[in-house]
């Protein structure tokens, strides 16, 4: 076979040679396979084939082409019949994960048609093939494909009107939620959160089946859906509330939906039953083990949009994308791949319920004050394996045997793990203190059957222990008892015949033999049978070696079938208890996250926030957890901040508020003085604080939020074509219809994109508006310093600055945050350190001086004029 080549990619389709459309085949002239490939292709139009043909995986006609183009195989072609020749090209049927990994990465689906019976079986007539998989982003299980540190969705979206219904799972891990609501901006905002690999979408499109990569459109896609995602078209009846109520009724094995929490909601319903169905078709013999689904309401978490968690740098950082400086980069010390894949979910989706904050902080505390408890926790957790994927892959049957022994290493510390937290008193300790004695047992099991490091293919034997099962024992012993007797052969043959280089080989085509120079032919015995003649030695055969082979074949085919089918049953033995493992591998994720934030915070000094109902944040000697840790030890400076006090809500004039908590701080400071940075800090304090962790300040009093919104130096959206001041009006018009007086709302800049007249204005109106209608804690960092006589205005408003010390050529940046406003502002001095000509800084300073000689603003508060 020469299909592939990964050194000379050579593709050089020349369509004289080969058909390469299989719409245009005569079928009737296609030999027997290539008519049931053509057949099983007409189901799947818009996904690779790849059929196996013994030890490869093939693609014909069009999917030969694209397949040696996506992955530079050579491409060449195969007689079909009587049809001519047809393109094919192919992968060795072994490293299918790895090619089809590459695929799926290039945006395509691949449908594993698979030979499911032996050549040998059918005797001549066509091996039978069948579909066993649909492989596509969303529905990945293998480790090779799936990231460890994050989870991967498949999402399926129904929507009606102006409502709409989410439900998403990842296969790899079992969990399986829906939820309903009735803004399309919010579906936007879950999808761009959960980031999923694939997104379902009913449609009546004729297309029905293919696959958008991101970036792709179609009209059947509704609007409000991102371009970032890869959307599957499908059809609308297993989205219909006639065939999804009953499939999820038969999934979950229960009467009603009422348990379930999605009865009243039919679109969540819907969405659910659908993927269901996707998973159903695409997974074909491999049933896919998910926990019960979840029904959530979004307003449950605090809402952080993707605008939001991008600026305040979450997952990754602006400027370059990348882990390292984000939030999750600062704040991950976990030990396991559930306990990574935890604490990213619980960044994207805190905590409003001061309850469940309460119990994190309260096991984060108890961490935190034993630490030996701590090391030995973190110690012994490095050595559990992702058991919810492990768990995954021997459920749905991919798992193989090396899976099962790293579960079983993992199931088996769980005890140790339950006796080291025994004393503990906060709930996510207790949590694994009692582990189900049935997963002790199933650890013995899986130890005591199977071989300590097994290899990966599992139908080739070497898999069992011995003494597990007396067939396979017997079995064993008696291919080891003819192999020794062929080990024995060359040394007993040499004595018999007196030639002392007489060897005995074996190759895949004539087996057993025993090899003579052809010097020493004339000494053979008479019972030697020859077989080959090659330039310097002649190989023999003899009927005893020939029935010793045979039954050491037999036999080992065997062994590895027997051994085989033991593996199998253990697997699916794993499978049954998926849920009790999942549970426990959930409780495991969390108590590894809250170890990791305990350690965190006695490393980088945190404090434990006060968590209230009500609106204050006040957060004294407060850090940016993610600047901090990027400078020396020591050379961050600390600052507090005061917001939305209690009396402050309750007051209901405007002119009766106090000022020393204010809802609105205007923050002006020189460039690069730290204004950023701070309005940053505050929001990511109170984004860590509703995860339930401690934060970076040596105290701190924080009422929950309902929502953080940010509006920060915007980009040009080149994509949407949309101006930065476009961006920036419609950020901030976002903003305006949204916060509520439990918002937290932070604004670096605004209107910096258009006249100064004009930017003015619009920030003016804009902060006004914040303090007054809205009354959200807003921090609004700008360089317009007319802004600081709003404080003089309204009492909720304080002017706040980040200072500097300005010595005679240079200034010192203090980024000190302290009350009043800047009174000047350093961009001239800022442009002279940037080295712009003297000249123009000398012209720059003169023009300055006229402007503010002519320049007369008077402003007023809206209900004063
Ligand atoms: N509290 C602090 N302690 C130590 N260094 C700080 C502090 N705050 C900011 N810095 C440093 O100062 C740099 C500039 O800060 P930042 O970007 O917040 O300035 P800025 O006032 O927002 O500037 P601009 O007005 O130009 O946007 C940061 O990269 C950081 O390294």
């Amino acid at each position: 076979m020469t299909a592939s080549s990964s050194e000379t990619p050579s593709y050089k389709p020349d369509p004289s040679t080969f058909i390469a459309d299989h719409r245009q085949v005569d079928r009737s002239k296609l030999s027997q396979m290539y008519l049931h490939y053509v057949e099983t292709k007409d189901k799947y139009p818009h996904a690779m084939l790849l059929y196996r043909v013994g030890d490869f995986f093939e693609c014909y006609f069009q999917d030969a082409v694209t397949l040696a183009q996506e992955l530079e195989l050579v491409l060449t072609s195969k007689q079909a019949g009587e049809q001519g020749r047809v393109a094919m090209s192919g992968v060795p049927h072994h490293s299918w994960e790895r090619y089809t990994t590459l695929l799926v990465e290039k945006g395509y689906a691949v449908v594993i048609c698979d030979q499911v019976e032996d050549a040998a079986e059918a005797a001549g007539r066509l091996v039978r093939r069948e579909v066993t998989r649909v492989v596509t982003p969303g529905t990945l299980l293998e480790e090779g494909m799936l990231k460890s540190s994050r989870n991967n969705y498949l999402a399926a979206v129904v929507i009606a009107a102006n409502h709409w219904g989410l439900a998403y799972a990842d296969i790899s891990t079992g969990e399986f939620l829906t939820t309903q609501g009735s803004d399309l901006e919010h579906l936007t905002q879950e999808l761009m959160r959960l980031q999923p690999s694939e997104v379902l979408v009913p449609t009546n499109a004729p297309d029905l089946g293919s696959l958008l990569r991101p970036g792709e459109t179609s009209p059947h896609l509704p609007q409000c859906l991102p371009p970032s995602f890869c959307y599957s078209l499908r059809s609308q009846v297993p989205f219909s509330q006639g065939e999804a109520r009953p499939k999820l009724l038969q999934k979950f094995k229960v009467r009603s939906l009422e348990g379930l929490g999605c009865d009243h909601l039919p679109l969540a319903v819907r969405a659910a039953g659908g993927l269901l169905e996707y998973l159903e078709d695409t997974q074909k013999e491999n049933p896919i083990s998910l926990q019960r689904l979840r029904t959530y309401t979004t307003t449950d978490y605090l809402i952080v949009d993707n605008q939001t968690r991008r600026n305040l740098e979450i997952t990754q950082t602006v400027r370059d994308g990348t882990f390292h400086g984000s939030l999750l980069w600062a704040l991950d010390r976990t030990s396991t791949a559930m306990g990574g894949r935890a604490l990213r979910r619980w960044l994207l989706q805190p905590l409003i319920d001061i309850k469940g904050i309460r119990s994190r902080q309260d096991t984060i505390q108890e961490l935190m004050e034993n630490t030996p408890l701590r090391q030995d926790l973190r110690q012994l957790l490095r050595q559990i394996y992702d058991l919810e994927r492990l768990t995954g892959r021997a459920g749905s049957g991919t798992a193989n045997a090396k899976d099962l022994v790293a579960l079983a290493d993992s199931l088996s510390r769980l005890p140790e793990l339950s006796r080291l937290v025994a004393d503990a008193h906060s709930p996510f300790l207790k949590a694994l203190q009692k582990v189900p004695p049935i997963l002790e047992e199933l650890a013995q099991k899986l130890h005591v059957h199977l071989v300590e490091s097994p290899p990966i293919h599992i139908k080739e034997g070497g898999l069992i222990r011995p003494g597990v099962n007396p067939q396979l024992d017997e079995r064993k012993a008696t291919v080891e008892a003819d192999q020794q007797w062929i080990a024995n052969l060359e040394v007993d043959e040499r004595a018999r015949t007196g030639i002392p280089t007489l060897k005995v080989g074996f190759n895949k085509t004539f087996g057993y033999y025993i090899s003579i120079s052809r010097a020493k032919a004339d000494q053979v015995p008479a019972n030697y049978i020859r077989k080959q003649t090659l330039t310097n030695e002649e190989r023999y055969i003899t009927p005893d070696l020939k029935e010793r082979e045979a039954r050491i074949l037999t036999a080992r085919d065997d062994l590895n079938q027997l051994e085989y089918e033991i593996f199998t049953t253990l697997r699916e033995e794993v499978g049954q208890q998926a849920d009790v493992i999942r549970n426990l591998s959930r409780a495991v994720a969390a108590a590894d996250v809250l170890c990791g934030l305990a350690e965190l915070a006695v490393q980088q000094g945190y404090c434990r926030p006060e968590m209230l109902p009500g609106r204050e944040i006040a957060i004294v000697d407060g850090r940016h957890p993610v600047v901090e840790q990027s400078l020396p030890s020591g050379f961050f400076v600390p600052n507090s901040t005061q917001l939305g006090q209690e009396s402050v809500e309750k007051a209901t004039d405007n002119q009766q508020l106090i000022t020393d908590s204010p809802d609105l701080i205007i923050l002006t400071g020189p460039n690069a003085s730290g204004k950023s940075c701070y309005l940053r800090q505050v929001g990511l304090i109170q984004l860590m604080a509703q995860i339930g962790s401690f934060i970076p300040a040596k105290f701190a009093h924080l009422g929950i939020c309902d929502r953080i919104f940010t509006r920060v130096g915007a980009v040009d959206d080149l994509a949407t074509g949309q101006s930065t001041f476009m961006v920036e009006m419609n950020e901030t018009a976002n903003i305006l219809n949204h916060a509520t007086s439990r918002s937290l709302v932070l604004l670096d800049e605004i209107g910096r994109g258009t006249a100064t007249f004009d930017g003015l204005s619009i920030a003016w109106a804009v902060a006004e508006y914040l303090a007054t209608e809205i009354r959200a804690r807003t921090i609004f960092a700008t360089h317009y310093h007319e802004l600081n006589e709003l404080a003089g205005m309204l009492s909720n408003v304080a002017n706040y600055q980040v200072t500097v010390k300005e010595l005679p050529d240079q200034i010192i940046f203090l980024h000190q945050v302290q009350p009043g406003g800047a009174d000047k502002s350093y961009g001239i001095e800022a442009g002279r350190l940037a080295g712009l000509p003297a000249v123009v800084i000398q012209r720059a300073k003169q023009v300055m001086g006229q402007i503010e000689k002519h320049s007369k603003i008077a402003i007023g508060l809206k209900n004063l004029e």
